[in-house]
């Protein structure tokens, strides 16, 4: 790529005063949502080069946003979809209620998620502030730990312990980690500032757990303390199923701010991959005026992948209907322990070290359980109380986490009966929907006695079990202690001007391979480091005032531990 002087490429400077809250992810403090609004684009390709075909495997956010800006670019990407488009943001509806929209997999996205809100503006599509515990959007939230409830409508209500634990976690995170200088640091965007302090903090922390760096807090001596945050956690609910990650993954998470202020997408999450797909941009090079990705495959994307090979200066790749094309470059944009069932994968693809780290990929599981309601019953109150009689809901019980989604007084609600994670969420993944549902109605009882959900529910309960769906075989990545060096060597894959020739042009994406588990807007930044790749590689470059991420990597690159 043709490279501007440095100082050229280092836009914009810090700011002197705090922005909005931004995922701009310490490890590697691109700013994404710059890059893909800069009215530049995102690069040129060669003439020679327009029209050449990429493939894209994984229909999810991560490859839709891919081949979005791949199209735009000139390029024919290939889509391979094994199942949803959409992937893991699945939204479903039950028969004749179109409205009581049910988030399988995302449901809650930070405006810190500064890049894909940039795509959910683009389609016009509108949120909400998402129902989390104590947060405004909750007309009010049940805390049922040990067999005790408190009804608190903010965090003020609610016993002193819980403002102790609060406390203890804003001291631990500033005795610790400096909390306050990095989150400023973030909103000015000062990356100078960003580096420094969190090269020192993926030193100090990297075989740390988040249960051992609580633990280990003064602030934290106290058992009933550690017990309480792990139930009540920060922001959306429980944290304890995370103890056994490595602290690094929750730093990154609080010091983006990308646990505050949720809002949800009306009329469903899946909107957004699914307006991708179909969506005419205005600024394509090389297409005519209307040309989709949808108008692109036909209205289809290709079936789902079995085989890839290197062959020859490319791939080649097989689907289930047994079609085989061959192609110069291409994008992995599935969960990656799909690579290595389900798929047969050529060797060559990757260099050692980096299957590898594939195989170290650690995933979290995830499990939830819908119903939809004849109304927002919850609402109602409570003779006895004058209270709301449900709440949001954490709770040490089964379900641990009860959301309320109101769609308006006479609409049918949805519930999210039950929402859990790892150990919490293995314990339901072997029982039907209706098995859970009685679980789940059993523990809520002991919370609510005398109300009376089932007698509201319309329609059979919807269960989903991640770990379980064979085109994903977990919900998320969540680096274990010791991760930073796997996790380092995927996040920067798409840097291949080092790699040997024979193991160029292969771009992982999805949010498996970005730094900040668990949210979105890391789908979407790692497909702009693969589309990055895919334009060197095939001979184009970024324009100079608009560098991308491979521009400027060796001035912000992750801190290589030894
Ligand atoms: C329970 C849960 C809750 C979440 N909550 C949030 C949230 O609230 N906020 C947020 O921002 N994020 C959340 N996330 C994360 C968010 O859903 C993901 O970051 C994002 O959807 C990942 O997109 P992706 O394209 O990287 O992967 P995926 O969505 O997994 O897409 C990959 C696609 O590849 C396909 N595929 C697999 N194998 C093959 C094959 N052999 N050939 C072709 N295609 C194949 C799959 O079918 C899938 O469609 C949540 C995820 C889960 C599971």
């Amino acid at each position: 790529m043709i490279m501007p002087p440095v100082e050229e490429r280092l836009r914009p400077g810090p700011r002197t005063e705090a922005g909005p809250a931004s995922m701009l992810c310490p490890d590697f403090p691109f700013a994404y949502d710059d890059w893909v609004k800069h009215p530049a684009g995102l690069g040129r390709l060669p003439e020679h080069a327009l029209g050449t075909e990429v493939a894209v495997i994984g229909g999810g956010l991560s490859g839709l946003v891919a081949a979005y800006e791949l199209m735009k670019l000139g390029l024919k990407p290939a889509i391979y979809e094994a199942g949803h488009l959409g992937g893991r943001m699945r939204s479903v509806t039950l028969e004749g209620h179109p409205d009581a929209v049910l988030d399988l997999g995302a449901m809650r996205f930070p405006p810190s998620s500064g890049t894909m809100f940039h795509y959910l503006d683009k389609l016009g599509l509108q949120t909400t502030p998402f129902p989390n515990p104590l947060s405004a959007a909750s007309p009010s939230t049940v805390i049922n730990l040990h067999g005790r409830s408190h009804w608190a409508r903010t965090a003020a209500d609610l016993p002193a312990v819980y403002r102790e634990v609060n406390d203890a976690w804003t001291k631990t995170l500033q005795e610790q980690a400096d909390m306050s200088l990095m989150t400023d640091a973030i909103r000015r965007r000062d990356t100078a500032t960003i580096k420094a302090l969190w090269n020192h903090l993926v030193a100090k922390f990297d075989t740390v757990s988040f249960h051992e760096f609580l633990a280990s807090s003064p602030q934290f001596c106290s058992f009933e303390h550690r017990e309480i945050f792990g139930q009540v956690g920060f922001g959306c609910g429980g944290w304890d199923t995370d103890f056994p990650n490595s602290v690094l993954e929750i730093l990154r998470v609080v010091c983006t701010d990308t646990d505050d202020e949720h809002r949800r997408v009306l009329g469903g999450a899946q909107q957004l991959p699914l307006g991708l797909w179909t969506h005419e941009p205005t600024d394509l090079a090389h297409w005519p005026a209307g040309t989709s990705l949808a108008k692109l495959h036909g209205g289809e994307p290709r079936p789902g992948v079995v085989r890839i090979d290197r062959t020859g200066r490319g791939f080649t790749v097989e689907d289930s209907a047994r079609g085989v094309r061959s192609y110069p470059a291409a994008i992995f944009a599935a969960q990656n322990w799909n690579l290595f069932s389900g798929i047969k994968a050529d060797e060559n693809l990757l260099p050692q070290a980096t299957w590898t780290a594939l195989e170290r990929t650690h995933y979290m599981g995830a499990s939830k359980l819908f119903v939809v309601t004849d109304r927002p019953f919850w609402l109602e109150k409570d003779p006895a109380t004058g209270r709301d009689v449900m709440s949001t809901t954490l709770t040490d019980r089964f379900p641990r986490g009860v959301y309320l989604i109101d769609n308006g007084p006479d609409e049918p609600g949805v519930m999210l009966l039950s929402y859990t994670w790892n150990d919490d969420s293995l314990k339901v993944a072997s029982l039907t929907a209706e098995q859970r549902f009685d679980a789940v109605l059993d523990a809520l009882a002991k919370i609510y006695p005398g109300v009376d959900i089932r007698s509201h529910v319309i329609g059979p309960p919807v269960a989903v079990t991640w770990e379980t769906q064979p085109h994903f075989k977990g919900a998320f990545k969540s680096c274990l202690p010791g991760g930073y060096r796997y996790q380092r060597r995927l996040s920067t894959q798409f840097m291949q001007r080092d790699a040997a020739p024979h193991h160029r042009g292969f771009f992982l994406a999805g949010d498996d391979v970005a730094w900040i588990a668990g949210f979105s807007e890391s789908a979407v930044t790692a497909a702009l480091n693969a589309v990055w790749g895919v334009v060197d590689h095939l001979g184009g470059a970024t324009h100079p005032d608009n560098p991308g991420p491979g521009d400027v990597f060796d001035e912000i690159a992750p801190v290589c531990l030894d």
